[in-house]
């Protein structure tokens, strides 16, 4: 059957995007992983689903390249909040739009380029964890903003990205993280109110341009770590720039949101058989 679908990326953080309402689609972790394949398929890193149950609000399902569901994904939410945004056929150029995900209701703010949503409440953290790691010492810091995530404070702005994913897939697969795993983040500060980040996503098995949830995860911990302030601009891998504003409470977080461009690419079909 040929299936139109829309190609859309987030800073960077790119992502085929499926209208499912009608329930005709058939996937499973194969055929996902070869449309996010970016010599056999469309390319992405990730796949993002509509669904929708009668009088039900509509719902983001989302699959990482190799397959394999997340319950959540930022830069994912804020792309697919715009797509629900033109799919509802919205008038103007700023809106609202709802919808729900594994890990809870998110609420999207369209406005011209950029994308801001809620995010899941914060939840799981952990400071200061050592790890060891083929002889060398890491402080990891530890907290799920719809899926888990770990952050370590080291500049990597020239580590090549081999070295980066070596390290990253280490941590990604540590027992320490399991059974779940873990996506790793590696954030410097840069300026009062400034990180940037690097991130090596579970599910892609690689570094990716942006990570959302990961992004989030890094700011959260910048304030926690590095007694920064919200807002707090994030400069990812692809150059562009995310801002994460957060709420505390007590010693965690009741709210943060992500904001940042999400974009359409393009728009074709594919057979999916
Ligand atoms: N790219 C994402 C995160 C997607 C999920 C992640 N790879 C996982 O499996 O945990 C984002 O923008 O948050």
């Amino acid at each position: 059957m040929d299936v139109f679908f829309t190609k859309m990326h987030g800073a960077g953080n790119d992502f085929i995007l499926l209208d499912n309402r009608q329930k005709l689609i058939q996937l499973d972790s194969s055929r996902i992983s070869t449309l996010c394949d970016r010599h056999k398929g469309i390319g992405a890193d990730g796949l993002l689903v509509v669904e929708s149950d009668e009088g039900k609000e509509p719902r983001m399902v989302y699959f990482n390249a190799d397959g394999s569901r997340a319950s959540f994904c930022g830069n994912g939410a804020r792309c697919f909040a715009r797509f629900l945004f033109e799919m509802e056929n919205k008038d103007g150029e700023e809106g609202e739009v709802c919808f729900m995900t594994e890990a809870g209701k998110i609420t999207g703010w369209i406005s011209g380029d950029a994308v801001k949503i809620t995010l899941p409440t914060p939840k799981n953290l952990t400071l200061h964890i050592p790890l060891e790691i083929e002889g060398k010492s890491y402080e990891l810091h530890k907290i799920d903003t719809g899926v888990p995530h770990v952050v370590l404070f080291e500049d990597c702005e020239s580590l090549p990205r081999s070295m980066l994913e070596e390290i990253g897939s280490r941590i990604r697969w540590h027992k320490a993280f399991q059974p779940e795993g873990t996506n790793v983040n590696f954030a410097w500060r840069v300026g009062e109110r400034k990180i940037k980040v690097r991130t090596y996503e579970r599910g892609v098995e690689g570094e990716t341009l942006a990570c959302g949830s990961g992004v989030t995860a890094s700011a959260l911990i910048s304030h926690l770590v590095l007694d920064m302030d919200c807002p707090i601009e994030v400069s990812v891998r692809s150059g562009e720039t995310l801002k994460v504003y957060f709420v505390k409470s007590g010693p965690t977080f009741r709210e943060a949101f992500l904001e940042g461009p999400a974009k359409k690419v393009f728009v074709g079909t594919i057979e999916i058989t």
